[in-house]
């Protein structure tokens, strides 16, 4: 596992009990490769330092949740991660390999896929054809199994039956977890094209707590079935942090103000966590009005 206690840019660190700071080495059987590791990242957009020298580094089969106030750059190193965004200093590595460019000037090692937190649908198409456009664009598979691909899909976000319908007959909820489906939908004759790491940008918000249960159990079923692929996933919601993170990432004013596994965001006294978790007006975290 990543040594945490070597990393010298998590000044909160300091409050979690020794022992909670490090996961057993290879306690989810996926090895202790290290699959992705940001070095001295920084992002300023208009002056304003959103990300300012962060390390981070994410192991095989790992689920990390980045937390923080808005506006603090968890979309940011998402975006950066997938290889969209370029930082102004330092540098990535994906399986070891440094990555040059944006993904689009040097692919990677390994695939990254991208949920984004408001994934458009077109509005003239139907569900399934929604679902399925991608395997409709460029795979060769018949639209007889498209169709059972997409109806399967369906069934997993909770939305059995609705593949007839159009986007505009639906809740913005139901569009929510379809643009998810979308996003999860993979050729099964291309089963290698499976990200092996893939960034949630808040999958839940706006779902009603049953709908976000069954976003949230889906994101460990995908892990699950595409063996040892890791995740980050930013998130606002108590619940799906608790349910989706076997590590927690607090970002603000563009560090890493802490991070420790899920288990600890209760037990410390990070002053950071402690505020963001009681949701308290008081405290380091000031509002931006
Ligand atoms: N392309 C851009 N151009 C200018 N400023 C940007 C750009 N992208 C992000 N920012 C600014 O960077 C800061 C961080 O934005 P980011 O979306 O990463 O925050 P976040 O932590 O994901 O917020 P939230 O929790 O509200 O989604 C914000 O002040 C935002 O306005």
């Amino acid at each position: 596992m990543a040594d945490l206690h070597n990393s010298s840019t998590i000044p909160g660190q300091s409050g979690i009990p020794s022992s909670a700071r490090t996961a057993p080495p290879d306690a989810d059987g996926c090895g202790d490769e290290v699959l992705l590791e940001l070095k001295g990242i920084s992002k300023q957009f208009d002056g304003n330092q959103v990300l300012d020298n962060v390390d981070l580094t994410l192991n095989r089969g790992e689920a990390v949740a980045i937390i923080g106030p808005s506006g603090t750059g968890k979309s940011t190193i998402l975006r950066i991660i997938a290889g969209l965004l370029s930082p102004d200093e330092g540098e990535i590595y994906v399986q070891g390999n440094r990555r040059e460019g944006l993904i689009e000037d040097s692919p990677d090692p390994v695939g990254i896929g991208m949920v984004f937190q408001q994934a458009a649908l077109f509005d003239s198409l139907s569900v399934e054809e929604n679902v399925g456009f991608l395997l409709y664009q460029h795979s060769r598979l018949p639209a007889r199994q498209i169709r059972q691909i997409v109806e399967d899909v369906l069934d997993m976000v909770g939305l059995p039956g609705t593949g007839s319908r159009y986007p505009a007959e639906l809740s913005g909820g139901m569009r929510k977890r379809v643009s998810f489906a979308r996003a999860i939908v993979s050729n099964p004759e291309n089963p290698q094209d499976r990200p092996a790491l893939l960034l949630y940008d808040e999958p839940t918000a706006g779902l009603d707590p049953i709908a976000s249960t069954v976003i949230e159990d889906l994101i460990r079923a995908i892990q699950r079935n595409n063996g040892c692929s890791s995740y980050l996933i930013v998130t606002h919601q108590d619940s799906t942090i608790r349910r989706t993170a076997d590590r927690v990432i607090f970002l603000h004013r563009g560090k890493i103000q802490w991070q420790g596994p899920v288990t600890a965001v209760d037990e410390t006294d990070n002053p950071f966590v402690r505020q963001f978790f009681s949701g308290r007006v008081e405290g380091p975290i000031q509002m931006v009005h």
